[in-house]
Order: C-alpha cells, then sequence, then structure tokens
C-alpha cells in the first residue's frame, strides 16, 4: 500500500485524531462536563474538515493565513482591495432628524443584521418601530436596545410570516400598539447554498415560504387593511441581485425572490390609487451573520466576492439603511415600481462580456495590441 503522508495531509489527520481525543476525553468525565467537551471535540472537528475543504477547494499559498471556521472567528474576514481607499462607506445617518416623527414602521425580521439597522435607522428619526421575526427573545433585546439608544419605542412581536393566520395575529397586535404602520419593511428571508440535486421538497418550500409566500401574506394582510382605512403607505421589499439574474446553488432563493419583485411591481402598479407605493432594494453582499453563515459558512468565497465588485469592498448594513430611509420617506413620494440596486457594481462586473480583462497587465496588454493591429487589411 502507498501512503502519501505529506506535510499538509499530516497535519490533517493529527487535527482529526486531536479532535476525536479531545471529544473522547469528555466523555469520561462528570456528565456536565461531558457535554461541554464533546462540543469543543465537535467544534475541532468541523474545524478540521473546514480546513480540509477550503484548502482542497483553494489551496493556500505559502505564508497565506489558514482559517478554519466562519461563525467561530477562526476565519479571518477577506480584505478589502485597493480601490475601496476612494471608496470609503460613510455610516453616518442621512435624512434630516425627525424625518419620520409620528410615523410607525413595520419590519419583517428587524431583529438582525440589515433589518436591524434599518430599524435602528426609522427609529433615530423618530418612527415608532414594529419589528417581527420568529425568535421573540431576539426581537425584544434588539428592541431595548434601540428603544434605549433612540428614545422612540420599538415593539417585537413574534410572527413566522409563513403563516397567513399568524401574521393576521401579528398585525392585529401591531394595531392595538401603534395603529397601521406609514412605512413597512419586508425584509425577512430565508437562504442557504445547495446543490439542487440535493434540495428536498421541504428544502425548496422552506425558502419559497418565507420569502415569496411570507412577503405576500404580510403584504396582502397590510395592503387590505390599509385600504379599508383610507390610509397611504410605502412597502420596500428587500431582495437581492440574483432576483434578476437567477444564480445557481441558491435556486430557492433566486425563484422566491424574482417572484417578490413581480409581486412589488405588479402592486406598485395597482395601488397606487389608494396611497401605496412598492418599491425594491437589491443589496450585493453584506456581512450579516445570517447571510455569511448559510451562504459561505467555510468563508472561502469572500475574497472571490470581493475580487469581482469594482468598488473592491462589500457593502455595510447602514449603506442599505441610509436607502431604505431615503425611499421609504416623504423624500420620495414619486418614487413607486422602483427596483435600486446597491451592490458596489458587483452585477454588472459578472454580467459583461469582456470584464475579466481586468486581469490584463500593460504588458500584456501591448502585446494585445500588436496583434489586433497586425489584422490591418486581412
Ligand atoms: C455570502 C453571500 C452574500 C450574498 C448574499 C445574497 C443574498 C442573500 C439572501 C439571503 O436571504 S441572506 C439571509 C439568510 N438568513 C436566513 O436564512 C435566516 C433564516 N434561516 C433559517 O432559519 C434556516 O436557515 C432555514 C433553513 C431557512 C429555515 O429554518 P427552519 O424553518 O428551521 O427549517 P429546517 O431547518 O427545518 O429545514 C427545512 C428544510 O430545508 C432543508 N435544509 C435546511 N438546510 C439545508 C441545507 N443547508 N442544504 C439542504 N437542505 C437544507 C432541511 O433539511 C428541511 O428539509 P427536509 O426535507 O429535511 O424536511
Ligand atoms: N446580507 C447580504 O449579503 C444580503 C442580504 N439580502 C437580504 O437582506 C435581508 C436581510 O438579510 P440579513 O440581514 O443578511 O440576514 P438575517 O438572517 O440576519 O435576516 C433574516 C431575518 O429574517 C427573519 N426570518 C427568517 N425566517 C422567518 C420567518 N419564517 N418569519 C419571520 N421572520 C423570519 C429572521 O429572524 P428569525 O430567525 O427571528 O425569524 C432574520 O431576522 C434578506 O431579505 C436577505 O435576503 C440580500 C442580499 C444580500
Amino acid at each position: 500500500m502507498n501512503f502519501d503522508l505529506s506535510h499538509e495531509k499530516l497535519f490533517t489527520y493529527l487535527l482529526i485524531l486531536c479532535s476525536i481525543i479531545i471529544s473522547f476525553g469528555g466523555v469520561v468525565r462528570t456528565h456536565k462536563t461531558t457535554y461541554r467537551a464533546c462540543a469543543v471535540g465537535r467544534l475541532n472537528m468541523a474545524a478540521a474538515a473546514a480546513v480540509v475543504f477550503r484548502r482542497n477547494l483553494f489551496p493556500l499559498k505559502l505564508g497565506q493565513k489558514a482559517c478554519a471556521l466562519h461563525s467561530s472567528c477562526a476565519l479571518r474576514d477577506a480584505d478589502p482591495l485597493p480601490q475601496a481607499s476612494f471608496f470609503p462607506p460613510n455610516d453616518a445617518t442621512m435624512l434630516p432628524p425627525g424625518s419620520f416623527s409620528d410615523k410607525v414602521a413595520f419590519v419583517t425580521g428587524g431583529g438582525t443584521g440589515l433589518g436591524r439597522a434599518m430599524t435602528q435607522g426609522l427609529s433615530q428619526l423618530g418612527a415608532t418601530c414594529v419589528i417581527a421575526s420568529r425568535k421573540l427573545e431576539v426581537l425584544q433585546k434588539t428592541a431595548e436596545e434601540i428603544t434605549a439608544q433612540t428614545g422612540n419605542k420599538v415593539f417585537p412581536v413574534a410572527c413566522d410570516v409563513r403563516d397567513p393566520a399568524a401574521v393576521a395575529q401579528c398585525l392585529d397586535q401591531m394595531e392595538k400598539l401603534t395603529g397601521l404602520p406609514d412605512v413597512v419593511i419586508n425584509n425577512a428571508a430565508g437562504n442557504f447554498v445547495s446543490p439542487s440535486e440535493k434540495l428536498s421538497p421541504n428544502g425548496w418550500k422552506t425558502i419559497v415560504d418565507i420569502v415569496l409566500n411570507g412577503t405576500a401574506f404580510v403584504t396582502l394582510e397590510l395592503g387590505k387593511r390599509l385600504i379599508r382605512q383610507d390610509k397611504g403607505a410605502s412597502f420596500l421589499a428587500i431582495t437581492t441581485i440574483y432576483a434578476e439574474s437567477g444564480s445557481g446553488f441558491v435556486v430557492p432563493s433566486a425563484s422566491a425572490k424574482a417572484g417578490v419583485e413581480a409581486l412589488y411591481k405588479s402592486l406598485a402598479a395597482e395601488w397606487g390609487r389608494y396611497g401605496l407605493r412598492f418599491n425594491i432594494i437589491q443589496p450585493g453582499p453584506i456581512r450579516t451573520k445570517g447571510a455569511f453563515s448559510r451562504l459561505d459558512p467555510t468563508g472561502a468565497f469572500e475574497k472571490s466576492m470581493i475580487g469581482r465588485i469594482p468598488v473592491g469592498r462589500l457593502g455595510t448594513p447602514n449603506e442599505i439603511k441610509n436607502l431604505a430611509l431615503y425611499m421609504s420617506s416623504h423624500y420620495a413620494t414619486w418614487m413607486s415600481g422602483a427596483v435600486v440596486r446597491l451592490d458596489g457594481g458587483e452585477y454588472v462586473s459578472m454580467a459583461g462580456e469582456f470584464n475579466d480583462l481586468r486581469k490584463v497587465s500593460k504588458q500584456q496588454w501591448d502585446l494585445i495590441e500588436a496583434m489586433i493591429r497586425q489584422t490591418k487589411g486581412s
């Protein structure tokens, strides 16, 4: 038998062996310690597996840092490109103070990530906010923190948007707490990367139910109530740049987000007569725990993602916040049916046939130009 034990492989086998020893070591201790030690062991196993996975996918050059698990911070965030220094994010809130005074805002998925940033901005500018998602404890913590920071009340309401009865109950609760909203942000989503041949019917259904049906249940139920009360409002949906292009490996999300865009553009046309306007933001990649833990769990793709963004960096939650606040505000009352892409140029950079020519050096260009000039008259 031929054992090919290179340093790389030896290191990996040693790592796995250590993990097994750590997790086994815990088993012979007390009941409570057993659990903890096994968790550490599992983490090490996962770290080892991630190292193997990542190195196989993108063999590291000598001197590059090897990181294993994204969520455990073992994996370093990828650096921005040099040109990013021309485009620093400005996280300050853009609209004047009081822009949402006396307004009520309803944000789905408002407890985390982009939803939290948008809620914080609305609250800072005077809105009373209601945030809704499945995990009440997460919502409560966010609500307390933002209320303490801005002095404006944020109400947490538990709601699984996949269930139309739960959505109706949540809106009943909201009506009692604040009345119907002036601003609605459909931000809740579910997603994971998976080869489509591995998707179960329930995997497909779960994503489509959260993203498309959830948005539709919230939007239709709120729309009907607003129309009955003759109250105007701004609706905003957060989709993604691949809602337009489609994307492999996130097919349920791409399909559902495309559906959300069709829903919002259609209602913009139909319900303007009731004082309701509908707009869409398509964000490019922004580091949030929810997105990156499910779409780039090993951290292997972040560098290449940044590499194709002309601005040279990821977006920030506050950049989405500022755009969302403008689109939801009284400064944007002429905006309806709009789809705004905010992605540092990633979409067009991926779309252009010849954009890879960015990698051609000056010397190579001289050669290419000479070759093309030689064709004159041929
Ligand atoms: C780095 C990239 C940057 C660019 C980003 C661009 C766009 C981003 C779009 C986003 O939407 S990011 C937001 C992501 N945030 C979330 O997803 C938060 C909420 N997510 C969740 O709660 C869960 O991840 C989930 C799975 C969506 C829903 O949870 P739950 O209702 O508890 O479902 P189950 O765990 O019961 O699973 C249901 C069904 O799905 C199958 N499944 C789950 N994970 C996977 C997977 N990784 N691969 C394949 N299949 C999966 C699971 O097995 C169940 O199916 P069964 O047939 O087994 O019942
Ligand atoms: N971050 C990124 O790079 C990008 C994000 N987006 C979009 O931005 C939005 C926010 O994503 P992001 O902040 O990154 O990720 P998060 O995972 O932090 O946000 C998703 C939110 O949706 C809520 N949610 C999930 N399922 C349900 C459900 N069944 N009912 C109610 N709420 C639910 C979650 O709360 P809970 O678990 O409590 O239910 C969570 O707060 C999403 O629409 C996403 O598609 C688009 C492009 C890029």
